[in-house]
């Protein structure tokens, strides 16, 4: 026993009465290991020890609080509970004693538990001294074998919590690393969403990179691509500062399904093989949503043609395609000049000025063009059938508007007949 109980801990913060725990349960895993750091967490996400019944416990907690019940893995026993503030996760004890169930756990600061009913802190590895170290440290290397995904928790939490990993931990790591691959590809795309999250995320990126764990997912990697990586944070941060919208829009989501930042879509086009094809079927194994891989092939292909986009009609072209992909393109445009052109930012910054200027101006017909005729006018006024050949004319159209050439839609319809008859 070791270690102060922290507050936090107390089930009075719980989305449910301890009542409805049996005696004895533990509290476990991050929400412990947080409270002890005095970290605030901005979801509460509670795991649960259960000698036995666990799921049974739940499933009736679920009932009472109306709540939603998950069966997480029924061989392993562990059900979830999700409260519409917090989720609990209820995990049947893992062998005959709660010391058993912590041994086989991951890191120490994560196998430190907590008796709810006692108010005791029950710490076997001692994971409070590793917490007041900062250090993760491996419970037994045979456990990272068990779950190789363990050895990517490592980065992913010494980035969240500001962490080293101890050094004999990070030999086992590196000497398992060609384990990683057994996991399950989704479990690894979460795992690097947590570290492309992170403010520390492209530190940790790159040490996973030196110690064999990253090679198999982005094979096309160079030092380059981790060093363009150090500095998206601080060239978003330099854009935001200038056009709070953009930065706005770099901490939005790609999808409201898929939890991934504008900011995340620009890192993992450092990461991916340049060619927008390759490219693909690297997100693709890493089971990465159509719209997160459409959002990067679209980064990767777009962002140097930000630089030459000089006319009216390019700079057209570039916003059409790509569309919301925008402010991530920008991030990474402004990358590759600081970074490997060498040139100064306040410099560059000024230079995409004006395209970011008409991009956050939603009456800008270059960036966001209106129709002066439709199609289906444009066809009744030509006589012509439906074709690709009506889009060409509607582009052709918009692109004469945004350079003054037609401002009014008959005038429109007889730019389209001169080239129809040109
Ligand atoms: N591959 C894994 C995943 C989890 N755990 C154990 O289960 C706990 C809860 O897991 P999880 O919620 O995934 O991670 P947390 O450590 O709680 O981190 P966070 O919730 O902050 O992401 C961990 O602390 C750890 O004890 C483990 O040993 N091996
Ligand atoms: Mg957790």
């Amino acid at each position: 026993m070791s270690g102060f109980v922290p507050s936090t801990l107390a089930s009075e913060n719980w989305p449910f009465s301890l009542e409805w725990l049996p005696q004895p349960a533990y509290m476990v895993g991050g929400a412990v290991r947080d409270a002890m750091l005095g970290r605030s967490r901005e979801y509460l996400d509670l795991d649960f020890v259960i000698p036995s019944d666990a799921v049974k416990v739940a499933r009736t907690i679920a009932h009472r609080y109306q709540a939603g019940f998950v069966l997480l893995d029924p061989v392993r026993r562990i059900a979830r509970v999700v409260f519409p503030q917090a989720t609990a996760d209820f995990a049947q004890q893992e062998g005959d004693s709660l010391e058993t169930d912590l041994h086989r756990r991951d890191f120490t600061v994560n196998a430190i538990a907590y008796n709810p009913h006692t108010q005791e802190i029950i710490d076997p590895l001692n994971g409070y001294a590793d917490l007041q170290a900062g250090v993760l440290r491996m419970i037994a290397k045979a456990n990272l074998k068990d779950d190789p995904l363990r050895l990517l928790r490592a980065y992913r939490q010494a980035a969240q919590l500001g962490f080293t990993i101890e050094p004999t931990t990070q030999a086992a790591i590196r000497d398992l690393a060609s384990h990683l691959c057994q996991v399950a590809a989704e479990r690894v795309r979460v795992e690097i969403g947590y570290l492309l999250a992170s403010p520390q995320g492209h530190t940790w990126m790159a040490i996973a990179e030196n110690d064999g764990l990253l090679k198999q997912f982005f094979p096309n990697t160079t030092p380059e691509s981790f060093r363009k990586l150090a500095v998206v944070d601080e060239v978003a941060d330099l854009l935001a500062k200038q056009w709070p919208q953009l930065g706005v829009e770099l901490q939005g989501y790609v999808r409201e399904t898929v939890k991934t930042t504008w900011l995340s879509i620009a890192k993992l086009a450092c990461l991916v093989h340049p060619d927008p094809s390759v490219a693909e079927i690297e997100l693709q194994k890493l089971t990465y949503s159509r719209a997160e891989i459409r959002a990067v092939t679209t980064a990767v292909k777009l962002f140097p043609q930000l630089k030459t986009a000089n006319t009216l009609r390019e700079q057209y072209f570039v916003f059409q395609e790509a569309g919301m992909v925008f402010a991530a393109i920008a991030v990474l445009a402004l990358v590759q000049d600081i970074l490997v052109e060498a040139m100064s930012g306040d410099n560059r910054l000024s230079a995409y000025s004006p395209l970011i200027t008409r991009y956050l101006n939603p009456d800008d017909l270059v960036a966001h063009p209106t129709q002066l005729v439709s199609g289906k006018n444009l066809m009744i006024a030509l006589d012509l059938p439906p074709s690709p050949l009506v889009g060409e004319l509607l582009t052709e159209i918009a692109i004469a508007r945004i350079e003054g050439k037609v401002t009014t839609t008959e005038a429109a319809i007889a730019f389209a007949r001169q080239l129809l008859e040109g």
